[in-house]
């Protein structure tokens, strides 16, 4: 499915934060969206997955104005793993993950054999099987993610979209999790802190700035240490190895001495001292 954001135009609490954001994701492609804490990464997924109407633009699944589809078309399309996601506690693992069904069930349908398949699969594909009768509330954070996933897995969404969801994952299972959705082969756009993974395993990176979208292209192409240093604000040098790539980074240094930040602040604050002494 073909994701498609064309000048998108958010404002919250009276101040602009998203500003004519275009981005298109092909079908079957992931991309990943980076930025700042802040930069508006949330309130462009809160778009696509209708959770907040765009003040201007459109968001568009094959062409299609998501935001004038029905509720329930728009459901059946799209799989949202969000942060801070509520879960019933009380259900269990496999009741959780059969909510994910909930889209393609109208009011009187019961579960098909095709509704439990699916089920089983996502709990499977998440290695969840040994939880699945356990209750959510005695999970895990690291565990419950999963769940999540599980769940929006079970829909059998054809564009997925992530708010960082390897967030309470141990590394292990960030790399199994970012691999499943790579694997998936459907649309995926993911908001993710991390520029290894994002590098790591996106087809495509989506860099936002102060709600401005600064790049988009190949992880390579966009993930320069000049890009870093300007819309991170730290010192980058990226390590291209084999197939893979590495950042090391670090606070930028404004000192003359290009001592590391910490001694900076420290150097500042002592010179601050000092000055204060001398008046
Ligand atoms: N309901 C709201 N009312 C007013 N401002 C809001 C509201 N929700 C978010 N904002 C502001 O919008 C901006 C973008 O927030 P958003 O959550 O989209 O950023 P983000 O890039 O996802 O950040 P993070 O990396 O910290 O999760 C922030 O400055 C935030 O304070």
């Amino acid at each position: 499915m073909r994701l498609d954001i064309d000048a998108v135009s958010v404002a919250l609490g009276g101040r602009p934060v998203l500003h004519e954001v275009d981005l298109t994701v092909h079908p079957g492609q992931f991309t990943a969206l980076v930025g700042p804490n802040g930069s508006g990464k949330s309130t462009l997924l809160r778009a696509v997955y209708r959770a907040r109407r765009p003040d201007a633009g459109a968001v568009r699944l094959d062409g299609r104005d998501l935001w004038a589809m029905p509720a329930a078309e728009a459901a059946r399309h799209t799989g949202v793993l969000m942060q801070e996601q509520h879960t019933g506690f009380e259900f269990t693992v496999a009741e959780t993950v059969a909510l994910g069904r909930t889209p393609h069930l109208g009011l009187f349908d019961r579960f098909t054999r095709a509704d439990r398949a699916a089920v089983d699969e996502a709990v499977e594909r998440t290695g969840l099987t040994p939880y699945r009768d356990r209750r959510v509330g005695e999970l895990s954070g690291g565990e419950r993610q999963r769940v999540l996933l599980a769940r929006a897995l079970a829909q059998q969404p054809r564009l997925l979209v992530l708010d960082e969801p390897t967030n309470h994952l141990d590394i292990r299972h960030q790399l199994d999790i970012l691999e499943l959705v790579r694997d998936l082969g459907i649309t995926v756009l993911a908001a993710l802190h991390s520029l290894d993974l994002a590098a790591c395993y996106a087809d495509t990176v989506a860099v936002l700035r102060a709600g401005r979208l600064v790049g988009h292209g190949r992880p390579e192409e966009v993930l320069t240490p000049t890009a870093i240093a300007e819309v991170f604000d730290v010192d980058a040098t990226v390590h291209h190895d084999g197939g893979a790539t590495r950042f090391a980074l670090r606070p930028r240094c404004v000192c003359p001495e290009q001592l590391c930040h910490w001694s900076c602040r420290t150097r500042r604050a002592a010179a601050l001292t000092e000055t204060t002494d001398v008046r």
